[in-house]
């Protein structure tokens, strides 16, 4: 079965994340796209713009990352059954984390339809310049925006001089020496860099490009303790761990699990679901990963 490429575009309020949509449906006109906006407000804007040519679903009413996860998972299933697009696009309101953005696309039940091809994030030159004067919530938020990205469009190019230029892509690079970036005016990128940087998170020697995720599957129940002392053993590289899991002493009984920012949550589940485990970070070692659940699961 042919999964659906999901992009995230992140960004700052204004950094041009739907002038790049606009660009982006434009360039995918032969490709089946639906979009997915979340706007923090009651009334999403972005989607007046867009018009009715392409399909897309709204979460309104708070942000992608926070009380809308569960939202994400809802919205993108039904997006699947409704319109089977070769393309989804997510665009997250300017205050979401794209490690939770990230964390909300990768519910073990969409592994198997989804292959997020990549988080965009876009940077609005004249105020990363200028963020040492925001507070500093906010500045962290901009520069975790870019930290986590796959690629970085420098976006309002045309509004900056040389110098700018040249001083911004050394910040960004220091946050984020992995991620490519692009220098963009009104957001105008080829499509095809944003797809071809997808495809080489997997296959090419940098393979330690941003954020990661790996799937694994258990064929059945996993002693408890050494599921933990696994946890424990995590680097902070790994950002989050979730899924459904059965532990020996209560083999009959599927579990909710969740880990984040160290935190392991248990919740027992009503249904018989599969046994996927799915782990978000970045620089992910995966064989050393594989090795260690294949040792859980059958050691
Ligand atoms: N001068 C200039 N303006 C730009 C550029 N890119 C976008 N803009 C303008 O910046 C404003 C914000 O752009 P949007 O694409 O709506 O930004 P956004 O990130 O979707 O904004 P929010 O949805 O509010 O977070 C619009 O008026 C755009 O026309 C650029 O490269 N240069």
């Amino acid at each position: 079965m042919k999964k659906i490429q999901l992009y995230i575009i992140s960004g700052f309020l204004g950094s041009g994340k739907t002038t790049l949509l606009v660009q982006l449906i434009k360039q995918w006109q032969d490709q089946k796209v639906a979009i997915l906006m979340n706007e923090y407000g009651g009334f999403n804007v972005d989607s007046k713009i867009l018009g009715d040519a392409v399909p897309s679903h709204e979460l309104l009413n708070g942000c992608i990352c926070c009380d809308l996860k569960s939202d994400v998972e809802v919205q993108l299933h039904d997006m699947k059954h409704r319109y089977q697009p070769d393309i989804i696009i997510i665009e997250a309101t300017g205050v979401a984390h794209p490690v939770e953005i990230y964390d909300a696309c990768s519910a073990p039940s969409l592994t198997e339809i989804l292959d997020i091809q990549a988080v965009v994030t876009l940077v609005d030159g004249p105020r990363f310049l200028d963020r040492g004067k925001l507070s500093v919530m906010t500045k962290r938020l901009m520069e975790e925006q870019v930290q986590y990205a796959h690629i970085v469009l420098l976006n309002k190019c045309d509004l900056l001089d040389e110098q700018e230029v040249g001083r911004l892509q050394s910040d960004i690079t220091a946050i984020n020496q992995r991620a490519e970036l692009i220098m963009t005016t009104y957001s105008q990128v080829d499509a095809v860099q944003l797809a071809a940087s997808g495809a080489a998170f997997e296959a090419g020697p940098h393979s330690h490009h941003g954020i990661q995720s790996l799937v694994y599957t258990f064929t059945g129940p996993v002693n408890s303790r050494r599921f933990v002392d696994w946890l424990r053993s995590m680097p902070s590289s790994i950002l989050r761990v979730k899924g459904f899991i059965k532990f020996q002493e209560n083999p009959e009984q599927v579990v909710l699990f969740q880990y984040a920012y160290g935190i392991p949550q248990y919740e027992p589940e009503a249904m018989n679901l599969p046994l996927k485990l799915v782990i978000i970070g970045e620089a992910l070692d995966k064989s050393r990963l594989l090795d260690q659940l294949d040792q859980l699961q059958f050691g």
